[in-house]
């Protein structure tokens, strides 16, 4: 039974996003890469440390290496020897005696602390020490940071920065990924333009190719750009065959509503299978996904909002499953709006906000102003979406609301 203000026949955004996801089969094939080369792909299996880092007990000052029994029968000791990182003390440390030592290097058999030089004083062939130690101070323990056989990263994390380091600790010089994605973008509408080009009357620059790009760089896939496409049936659906033929997963922008020029919802029925065509929410209601014959198909609405808000909410976690990276965290938080909202009943909102901390530590978040779909600023204002439930109707200010903030996707 339907309420009484839902648009009829529109998913509602959770049944689209589940159905999409149940789709999608996450691709195979893998190669093992160099390390150096490995930044921003997916593991493909987890990482188990071959062995304990740091690999032995080693000093975390340059200063002296004793037992820490030693100084209770007096505070000098006998210098015995050295130990350098790369370096090690090749003999035994016995009481009463200590080690000069450096930062880093292997702590001498017998020792269990170390002590830093300024507080030490040379007297002849011995060693002061000015004050008492605890057993342990200043020593850093093997396998204190990572043990051997610890798991260090799952199959499916995204290789950043810090991971490539920590690989290299563990001295592994190559790793197993899944192959990068091929995606290809379509942008469809005889108005467009490139940037660069000149203007005629009616046309506007086109830039949901270069958003989508731009994003699907955070994801480290192979964009294949089919730059823009005429309104006309048979073109974008040679652009179609061409791109499935080529690609994981078509992206299409425009197109896909009602107006007598949008021909991509047509093509795709004819192409492949559409699972699901017009969602509640807003932006995006036109969006469509499916599968053509050998890729899956995102259709995003022309309008520049609409085509990023349902490319970062829809095409991005289909994406990630398919290179099989793990599914993007969304956080969200309950926000006092300080703007009015306007809303009606029908399609869940996905308005543009900018979240901040007033002067007693609440959650404040501000409206960007006109939400209109076409207000692609209105996006680049925002740090978070202010979601507004499907049935809710307008918001007063001073209400509470649900924020989502944006992820490291749209940074
Ligand atoms: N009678 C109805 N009309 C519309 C409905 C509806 O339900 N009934 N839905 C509206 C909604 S909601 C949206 S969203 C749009 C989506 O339409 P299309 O996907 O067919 O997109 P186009 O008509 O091709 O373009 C819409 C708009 O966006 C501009 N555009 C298109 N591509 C680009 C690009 N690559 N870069 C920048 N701008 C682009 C285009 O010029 C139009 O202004 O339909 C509503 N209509
Ligand atoms: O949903 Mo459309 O995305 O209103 O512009």
């Amino acid at each position: 039974m339907s309420d009484c203000c839902s648009a009829p026949g529109l998913l509602p955004f959770e049944t689209a996003l589940e159905k999409m996801l149940g789709s999608i089969t996450p691709i195979v094939e893998t190669l093992e890469l160099a390390i150096d080369d490995a930044q921003h792909y997916v593991l493909a299996e987890d990482v188990l440390s071959p062995m304990n880092v740091p690999p032995h007990d080693n000093s975390a000052m340059d200063g002296y290496a004793f037992a820490a029994d030693s100084l209770k029968d007096g505070m000098v000791l006998t210098l015995a020897g050295k130990s350098f990182a790369g370096a090690p003390f090749a003999g035994v440390c016995r009481a009463g005696e200590c080690v000069r030592i450096m930062t880093g290097a292997k702590l001498p058999a017998g020792c269990d602390t170390v002590e830093m030089q300024e507080n030490c004083t040379v007297i002849g062939a011995g060693i002061e020490f000015l004050k008492p130690r605890s057993r342990g101070d200043h020593v850093r323990n093997a396998g204190e940071d990572i043990k051997s056989g610890q798991a260090v990263l799952a199959k499916g994390h995204r290789l950043t920065a810090v991971d490539i380091g920590v690989l290299a600790s563990l001295g592994l010089g190559t790793v197993k990924v899944y192959r990068k994605l091929n995606v290809a973008l379509i942008a469809t509408g005889d108005e467009l333009k490139s940037p660069g080009q000149v203007l005629t009357p009616g046309d506007i620059y086109e830039s949901n190719s270069y958003v989508l790009s731009a994003l699907l760089k955070k994801l480290n896939v192979n964009v294949i750009d089919f730059g823009i496409i005429q309104d006309d049936y048979q073109l974008i659906k040679e652009a179609f065959v061409k791109a499935d033929e080529q690609a994981d997963a078509v992206i299409s922008s425009g197109g896909v509503s009602v107006g007598e020029a949008d021909y991509t919802k047509d093509v795709l029925d004819e192409l492949g299978q559409i699972d699901f065509w017009k969602i509640a929410i807003k932006p995006g209601k036109p969006f469509a996904f499916g599968q053509l014959s050998n890729s899956i198909f995102f259709g995003l609405p022309g309008n520049p909002v609409s085509a990023l808000v349902t490319a970062h909410q829809l095409a991005l976690p289909g994406l990630l499953k398919l290179q099989n990276a793990e599914p993007v965290k969304r956080i969200t938080v309950t926000a006092t709006t300080v703007t009015d909202l306007r809303k009606s009943p029908g399609r869940m909102d996905l308005q543009r906000g900018v979240l901040s901390v007033n002067e007693t530590g609440e959650n404040i978040v501000t409206s960007t102003g006109a939400q209109g779909s076409g207000i692609l600023s209105s996006l680049a204002r925002a740090n978070c979406y202010i979601v507004l439930p499907r049935e809710q109707g307008r918001v007063a200010a001073g209400e509470q609301v649900s924020v989502q903030l944006f992820d490291q996707y749209l940074q």
